[in-house]
Order: structure tokens, then sequence, then C-alpha cells
């Protein structure tokens, strides 16, 4: 098998695996994630905060999203923009939302549509990753290319990446690719892992 075949080969095994579990189990660690996240400041602290409307098996955010809006954060989800490229709408529960061409929920008429760069943290979506902030995604490329600009700046800055995973999802080591952004944390139900310790000691 080429290299391409194996990515595809894996995206498929892990994404079967994530389908495969249980509602208890995804609920466990729906509350596990929330700790996890806790251990990040930012988490706690900043102003604009994006995330995404779980999907085909994807750890859920509910129980990290609620408590933003009781901290006066604000919560936004990401809207497919022209040449898939991401722009981001803030969405409070309750709001009205629509799917798109992969039959995600976004928001509807959106007031207001922020810039990857405008954001402060990004809990980022996957189906795989490495210790050291590697990600395999759905192969479109949408977060790389919306966050390619991260890629000219000295991390960690804003915003700040953070891959969203069940600990399964970890792989020994993903080959990065020239384009690839890598993550600074990753937060699963078991831990939040810095990928980047030496840059913050
Ligand atoms: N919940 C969630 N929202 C998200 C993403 C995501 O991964 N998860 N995205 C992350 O980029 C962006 C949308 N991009 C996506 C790209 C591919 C697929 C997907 O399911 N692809 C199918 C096959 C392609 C198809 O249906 O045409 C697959 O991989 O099986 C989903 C979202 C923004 N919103
Ligand atoms: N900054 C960029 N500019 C142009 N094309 C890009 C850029 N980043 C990624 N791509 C293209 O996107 C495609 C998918 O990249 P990759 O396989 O790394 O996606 P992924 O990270 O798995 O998916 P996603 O980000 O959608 O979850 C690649 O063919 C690559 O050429």
């Amino acid at each position: 098998m080429d290299a391409p075949a194996q990515r595809r080969q894996l995206r498929q095994d892990l994404a079967e695996r994530r389908r495969a579990l249980s509602p208890p189990e995804r609920m466990a660690a729906a509350q596990g994630l929330r700790r996890s996240l806790e251990l990040l400041p930012e988490y706690l602290t900043d102003a604009r905060v994006a995330g995404y409307w779980a999907s085909q098996g994807e750890l859920p955010l509910n129980l990290v999203i609620a408590p933003l809006a009781a901290r006066g954060q604000q919560f936004l989800l990401p809207v497919i923009g022209k040449g898939r490229r991401l722009r981001f709408a803030p969405w409070q529960s309750g709001e009205e939302v629509q799917p798109n061409r992969f039959g995600i929920p976004e928001p509807v008429a959106p007031a207001q549509l922020f810039e990857p760069f405008q954001l402060d943290l990004v809990l980022v979506p996957l189906l795989g990753f490495d210790r050291r902030g590697n990600r395999l995604g759905h192969g479109a490329g949408y977060y790389d290319r919306s966050f390619a600009f991260l890629n000219e700046q000295v991390r960690p800055t804003e915003p700040l990446l953070v891959g969203i995973a069940y600990s399964f999802q970890e792989l020994p080591r993903l080959e990065e690719q020239d384009w690839d952004v890598p993550l600074d944390f990753v937060a699963t139900e078991r831990e939040l892992i810095d990928c980047n310790p030496q840059a913050h000691p």
C-alpha cells in the first residue's frame, strides 16, 4: 500500500472505531474531556472560543460549551466558506442551525462572521493525532488551509489550537506534511497533552 492509501485506510479504521462507541462511553468521555480542558487556563478565560458540532461519533462538546456562556465567553461554530476555508459564527444553545454539505449543523444567517485570526482558542476536530501535535483530519484540508497563517508565527500564539479526541485516536507517529498546522495541545477524556512542553516550561 502506498502512503496515501495507508492514510485513507487509517482514516476509515479510526472513523469506524469512533462510530462503534456506546452512548454511555461517549457520555463518560464528554465528562472527562471537560475535566481535561479545565486544566487549560485559556479555556477558562479566553474571550472567543471556537469548537464544532459533533458528527459521526466525534467527541461531543455539550459539556464544554455550556459553562462558557456562564463565564461570559463567546462560543463559535465553523461555517464552510469559499475555497475550502472556514469562518466562524457565534452560536448559543437554542439558536437555529441548518446542515451544511456534510450534514453538519451551521448557524443560520449569522449576524457576525469571524476570520480564523480573530479567534482566541480553537477546539479542533480530528480523526487521529500524535503527541507532537500532528493531526489527521478528513483529508479535505479545511483546518490546515484556514490556519495556515500560524505557520509563519512563533507558536504557541493566538489562536491556540487544541485538538479534541478520544484517547484511542492517539497514533505513535504521524508523518507531518508541508502544509500541516500542528496543534498546541490535545485534550482527551483522560488527559491534557502539551504538544510543545519545551516552549513554556
Ligand atoms: N463536526 C465537525 N465539523 C467540521 C469539521 C469536522 O471535522 N467535524 N470540519 C473539518 O474539516 C470542517 C468541515 N469539513 C469536513 C470535511 C469532511 C467531512 C466528512 O465527513 N467527509 C467524509 C467524506 C466526504 C464527503 O462526505 O463528501 C469522510 O471523511 O468520510 C466532514 C467535514 C468544519 N466543520
Ligand atoms: N494551506 C493550504 N493551501 C492549499 N492547500 C492546502 C493547504 N493545506 C492543505 N491543503 C490541501 O488540502 C488537502 C488535505 O490535506 P490533509 O490531508 O492534511 O487534510 P486533513 O488535515 O486530514 O483534513 P482537515 O483539515 O479537513 O480535517 C491536501 O491535498 C493539501 O494539498
